[in-house]
C-alpha cells in the first residue's frame, strides 16, 4: 500500500515540474487547476516566510535571525552561517526532502494544527531558527486573534501547542522522529494578543531514547518572561510515529 503511494505520489510530482504542465496551469483558461489540491499544486507555500500580516517587530527579529543564515567570509565568500531557518508546509510529512511523498494520508483532508488557517495573521504566525553548535533553537511568534483564551490574551492551549512544536521540531532534529511523553508547562505571565513572543527552547540532556528539552517563552526584547517549560521526547520508529 505504501509502496503504490509512493509510486503514484514520484508521477504526480514529476508531471507538475514539467515545463508544459506549469505554462498550462498558468494559463487563465485552466486556472482553475492550480487551485485544486494536491497533485496539481506542486509549490508547496512556505509559511515560515514573511507575509503582509508580521508585525515590524516579528519582520525586524526575522530579519536579525536569517542574516545569521548566511555569513560573507573576510574574502567575500558567502558561507552556511550559525542559525537556519526551517521552512513550514502545512502537512507533517507531505513534502520530505527530494519531494518524495511520505504521508499515509494522500486523499485525506490532514493538515499541521498550527498551519491550518490560511488568513495571514489571523492565527499561528511563526518562523523557527535552529542553531546547530549552540543545540538550541529559536521561534519567533505572533498569536493572531483566533487565538483568545482571556479577554485580549493568548489562550494558555494555544501557547502550549507553540511550545510542544518548537520543542518537538527541535527534539526531532536533534534525535529523529520522537512523540511528546511529557510536557511540563508554568505560565508567568499573560501574552497579549497580537503581540510579537521569542520562544527559545535548549536541549538539557540526552539518555538513550530520552531528549530533554527546556523552553522559556518572553516578551519580543526579552525583558518579560511569559511562560517556562521542560518536555521529554521519546525517540519512536517511523512505524510507531505513522501509527502503523
Ligand atoms: C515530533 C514529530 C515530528 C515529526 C515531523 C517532523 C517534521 C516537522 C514538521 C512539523 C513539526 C511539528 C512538530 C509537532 C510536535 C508535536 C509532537 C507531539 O505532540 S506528539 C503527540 C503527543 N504525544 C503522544 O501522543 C505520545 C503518546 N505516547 C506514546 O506513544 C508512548 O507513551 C511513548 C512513545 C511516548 C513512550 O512509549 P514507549 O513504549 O516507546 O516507551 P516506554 O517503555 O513507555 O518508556 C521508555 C522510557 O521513557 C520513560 N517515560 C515514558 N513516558 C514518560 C513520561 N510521560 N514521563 C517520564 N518518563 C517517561 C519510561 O519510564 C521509560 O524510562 P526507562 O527506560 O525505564 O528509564
Amino acid at each position: 500500500m505504501l509502496r503504490s503511494i509512493v509510486r503514484i505520489s514520484r508521477v504526480c510530482q514529476s508531471l507538475g515540474s514539467l515545463p508544459y504542465v506549469q505554462t498550462q496551469l498558468g494559463h487563465p483558461a485552466v486556472r482553475t487547476m492550480s487551485t485544486l489540491p494536491w497533485p496539481f499544486n506542486s509549490a508547496p507555500r512556505d509559511f515560515s516566510l514573511p507575509n503582509s500580516s508580521w508585525s515590524s517587530e516579528m519582520t525586524r527579529l526575522y530579519e536579525h535571525y536569517n542574516s545569521q543564515c548566511e555569513v560573507e567570509t573576510e574574502d567575500g565568500e558567502k558561507q552556511r552561517g550559525p542559525w537556519r531557518r526551517l521552512p513550514s508546509y502545512n502537512r507533517s510529512l507531505k513534502y520530505a526532502k527530494g519531494g518524495v511523498y511520505l504521508s499515509k494520508f494522500v486523499q485525506s483532508k490532514a493538515r499541521l494544527f498550527t498551519r491550518n488557517i490560511k488568513t495571514a495573521g489571523a492565527a499561528f504566525e511563526y518562523v523557527m531558527f535552529i542553531n546547530k553548535e549552540e543545540q538550541r533553537s529559536v521561534c519567533i511568534f505572533q498569536a493572531g486573534h483566533l487565538l483568545e483564551g482571556p479577554p485580549g490574551h493568548v489562550h494558555g492551549g494555544a501557547i502550549a501547542t507553540m511550545i510542544d512544536s518548537v520543542t518537538g521540531t527541535h527534539a526531532t532534529y536533534l534525535s529523529g522522529p520522537v512523540m511528546t511523553a511529557n510536557l511540563n508547562i508554568n505560565y508567568r505571565s499573560p501574552i497579549p494578543l497580537g503581540s510579537t513572543v521569542l520562544l527559545e527552547s535548549c536541549m538539557d540532556k540526552k539518555e538513550g531514547r530520552k531528549t530533554f528539552i527546556s523552553c522559556k517563552v518572553t516578551s519580543a526584547d526579552s525583558s518579560k518572561l511569559h511562560t517556562e517549560a521542560t518536555a521529554l521526547f521519546l525517540s519512536v520508529s517511523v512505524s510507531h510515529l505513522l501509527g502503523m
